[in-house]
């Protein structure tokens, strides 16, 4: 019957493969459409006799096929996304004599209704892991990359290039320098420029934690460890960072009896949870950060030496502001972006005389007290410009110049002068007149012009 006719057997795949429960489409070794069923060409928007002959990257969005024709390797049930909509796709190679020579694409739906449901089940899903994985990274993630950290002197390039180095291997970091210089930035980018950025970075502040609850904050504690202790026990900052890095900031304020903890946590790589008597292993990447100066706390015995050497593997100096002031005006750019973008305050940088004084003024507290400085100063200007009048630090410093220099009947006295001349020569030497402006009697006027030596010009 008709089965012995070549072209109604085409006609009837073809019609069954047009009204299919999927959409097809096959594709050659270059990626070109060969075919693609008509309910795909019309989801997709196309016209079913203008897509054979394509390529398919230019018909579908987010297709693999010409991957898949490249690899030879299928791709069963992936999650594609088309014309705003999640489809599952199977791709498979079509082979002859072992050579691939195209690709079958199928993409899976139902009718509309079933579709739709599912479509946004999964949105929603995505939306949720979206929403944990971000959540996870406020509270795990490193915080700041190499990108945040501003410095193009050669001190803080030579450092940068440090930084990358100290990443790519898996050893322990002391990062040492002044309260403010960066230390903790740079201990975030570290993380984020290492093999474990997708693990977490764990930070613990070694001179805030109180010394009795030290112990249990780096370890944890089993339940029912201590009176108090929560129910299901409570992970310590090591478990929390397994696989990932611990930031031991301010590591010189860490007790001494905790000091020997932390080595054999080094040593051994294992922690034991209060209350537990089995050890347990953990791969943690040490970075620690100081502000005060370990090797002579080692020579006071106010640290361990054996610690020293084990956390200061790469030793990483920031160098103070005051040594690198050529990267102020970076700096000031920089956070003046971050300050404006939290404050939403439009100011776009500082007149001369801000900078002057920003160049020639210490800095003892490095780049935390420029930060503060500007944030403060933005705060009070009214303009976009930022004006010496409303930097703090200016001000008090130009009164403690003069205050420094000269008594107060001194600077009593040359403000009465240069008072007085002003006076007179805005009256041409009216005395009656500068009298009576000053509030003062002629008499008493003449006294000052004398005692001064005020002459006529
Ligand atoms: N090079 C830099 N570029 C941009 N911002 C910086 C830079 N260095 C430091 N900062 C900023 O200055 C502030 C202080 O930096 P950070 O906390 O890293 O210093 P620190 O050395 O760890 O200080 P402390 O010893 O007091 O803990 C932060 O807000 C940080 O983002």
């Amino acid at each position: 019957m008709f089965a012995a006719h070549e072209n109604v057997k085409n006609s009837i795949l073809e019609a069954i493969i047009d009204s299919a429960y999927e959409w097809i489409v096959v594709v050659d070794k270059e990626g070109i459409i060969q075919y693609m069923n008509r309910t795909y060409a019309e989801f997709l928007g196309e016209n079913i006799h203008s897509v054979t002959g394509r390529h398919v990257c230019d018909v579908i969005e987010n297709t693999r096929m010409h991957k898949v024709v490249e690899s030879g390797v299928p791709e069963i049930a992936d999650l594609q996304y088309i014309r705003g909509n999640y489809m599952i796709a199977n791709r498979i190679p079509v082979k002859v004599d072992d050579e691939v020579i195209g690709a079958v694409g199928t993409v899976i739906f139902r009718d509309t209704g079933q579709w739709k449901k599912m479509n946004s089940h999964i949105k929603s899903l995505l939306h949720e892991l979206e929403f944990y994985k971000k959540d996870w990274h406020e509270k795990n993630g490193a915080k700041y990359s190499l990108q945040d950290l501003e410095g193009r002197s050669e001190k803080m390039v030579h450092l940068k290039g440090q930084v990358k180095k100290a990443a790519s291997s898996d050893l322990p970091v002391l990062i040492s320098g002044e309260s403010g210089t960066g230390k903790e930035l740079i201990a975030h980018s570290i993380h984020q420029l290492s093999e474990r950025s997708g693990k977490p970075f764990i930070k613990v502040n070694c001179g805030a934690i109180p010394e009795t609850l030290f112990e249990s904050e780096l370890f944890g504690y089993e339940e029912g460890a201590f009176t108090g202790a929560k129910k299901g026990g409570k992970a310590g900052k090591f478990g929390l960072a397994d696989g990932g890095t611990i930031f031991l900031d301010e590591i010189g304020d860490l007790p001494s009896h905790m000091q020997i903890k932390l080595l054999r946590v080094l040593q051994e790589k294992e922690i034991e949870t209060i209350g537990s008597t089995v050890s347990r292993k953990v791969d943690v990447r040490i970075i620690a950060a100081t502000n005060r100066p370990l090797q002579q706390m080692i020579v006071q015995r106010q640290f361990r030496e054996d610690l020293y050497y084990r956390i200061n593997v790469i030793p990483l100096n920031v160098p103070p502001l005051r040594d690198r002031k050529e990267d102020i005006p970076g700096l000031v750019a920089k956070l003046l972006d971050k300050i404006t973008s939290r404050s939403g305050k439009r100011i776009i940088g500082v007149e001369n005389d801000v900078m002057n004084w920003f160049l020639s003024h210490q800095w003892p507290g490095n780049i935390r007290e420029l930060e503060n400085v500007l944030e403060a100063a933005s705060h009070f200007s009214p303009g976009e410009i930022i004006l010496a009048d409303f930097v703090p630090g200016i001000s008090h410093e130009r009164v403690t110049a003069v205050s420094g220099e000269k008594s107060l009947k001194e600077i009593l006295q040359e403000t009465e002068e240069k008072v007085l001349r002003d006076t007179l020569r805005d009256c041409s030497f009216d005395k009656k007149k500068a009298a009576s402006l000053l509030g003062i009697g002629k008499t008493v006027l003449y006294e000052k012009i004398k005692k001064y030596n005020i002459q006529e010009v």
